[in-house]
């Protein structure tokens, strides 16, 4: 037995497709979507996702900015650049792109993301309707890795969830989304003991740790959905997950690819949410 192979890039594609058809009739009253990405420094992988954003936004019609300013931008020049963004109106969403430069306080960054802008969902007003359950912005990689479970059939109601890492970005609003469609969550981290005989317990395995080909098999109860968030750049400049695909393969019953899986769904998610707030901004 095979696992199926959850095909985020196809998925993607077609709620894009989705997306593309609301935007057109949104666009027919003359409003257009738009998005900004602010860059600090100059880390190439950022640099990758920043393209790759860049480029839905084109494929979707969405007017896009790409700030790209040096790694010795202070904060406060950071904060006047979101002050500007957040009154402009052509604007619908501001991403900052993370990780910032340590001498740069991420929280007093997404603090000062207006709420209605924060397409990440990261600012605690956003975070704190999530845990409430609220309609809020919701975080892109999570409300992705959720839309893979529920389009390829695999709904979370009723089944054991385990996530592997509680990040503020992926593992912890991941775990609370689950819990909201109504999966037993555990979450495990670095401190959790007998990791893998908790993951071998998991229905569905969500994994975000950034350690990669970290989930073998024997991780894996026979038949499990395995989610693979890790997005790591090997010494030969390939990309791998945290989850290792060829092992695991013979014993999950779904696996996402990387890349191909998660990825994908991030950015567009990311639309989707920038089409959520210019909706918002024009009721
Ligand atoms: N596909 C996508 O769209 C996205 C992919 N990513 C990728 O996902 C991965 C995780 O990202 P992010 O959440 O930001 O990472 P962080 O480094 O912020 O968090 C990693 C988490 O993994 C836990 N952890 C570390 N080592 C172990 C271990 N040996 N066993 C169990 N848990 C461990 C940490 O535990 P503790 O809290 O105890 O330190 C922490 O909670 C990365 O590869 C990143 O590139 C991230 C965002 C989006
Ligand atoms: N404010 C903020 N918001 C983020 O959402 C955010 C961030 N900062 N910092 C970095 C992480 C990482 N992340 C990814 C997005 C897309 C892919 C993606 O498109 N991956 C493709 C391949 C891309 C490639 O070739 O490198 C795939 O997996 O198929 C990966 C990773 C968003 N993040
Ligand atoms: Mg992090």
């Amino acid at each position: 037995m095979s696992a199926q192979i959850i095909y985020g890039k196809s998925i993607s594609d077609s709620i894009r497709q989705e997306l593309l058809h609301e935007v057109e009739t949104f666009k027919s009253k003359g409003i257009t979507p738009g998005l900004v990405v602010i860059l600090v420094g100059e880390d190439p992988a950022s640099q990758v996702y920043v393209r790759n954003k860049a480029k839905a936004c084109e494929q979707l019609g969405y007017y896009s900015e790409v700030v790209r300013v040096p790694a010795e931008t202070t904060q406060d020049e950071l904060l006047e650049l979101i002050k500007k963004y957040n009154t402009q109106e052509n604007i619908n969403g501001i991403l900052v792109q993370l990780p910032l430069p340590k001498h740069i306080e991420e929280k007093a960054i997404i603090d000062a993301i207006s709420v209605e802008k924060d397409v990440d969902g990261f600012h605690p007003e956003n975070v704190g309707n999530l845990m409430i359950g609220d309609d809020a912005l919701l975080p892109c990689t999570p409300s992705g890795v959720i839309e893979l479970l529920k389009r390829t059939g695999n709904h979370p109601a009723g089944k054991h969830a385990v996530v592997i890492g509680r990040s503020n970005i992926v593992g912890k609003p991941v775990a609370m989304l689950l819990l909201r469609e109504n999966a037993t969550v555990t979450i495990c981290h670095s401190r959790t003991q007998n990791i893998e005989e908790m993951a071998r317990q998991a229905d569905i395995l969500v994994v975000a740790v950034g350690i990669p080909k970290l989930v073998k098999k024997d991780w894996v109860k026979p038949g499990a959905v395995v989610i693979d968030v890790g997005v790591n750049r090997l010494p030969d400049g390939k990309l791998c997950g945290d989850v290792d695909y060829d092992d695991v393969l013979d014993v999950a019953g779904w696996v996402t690819p990387v890349p191909g899986g998660v990825g994908p769904m991030t950015i567009t998610m990311l639309m989707a949410n920038t089409l959520k707030s210019a909706k918002r901004a024009h009721e």
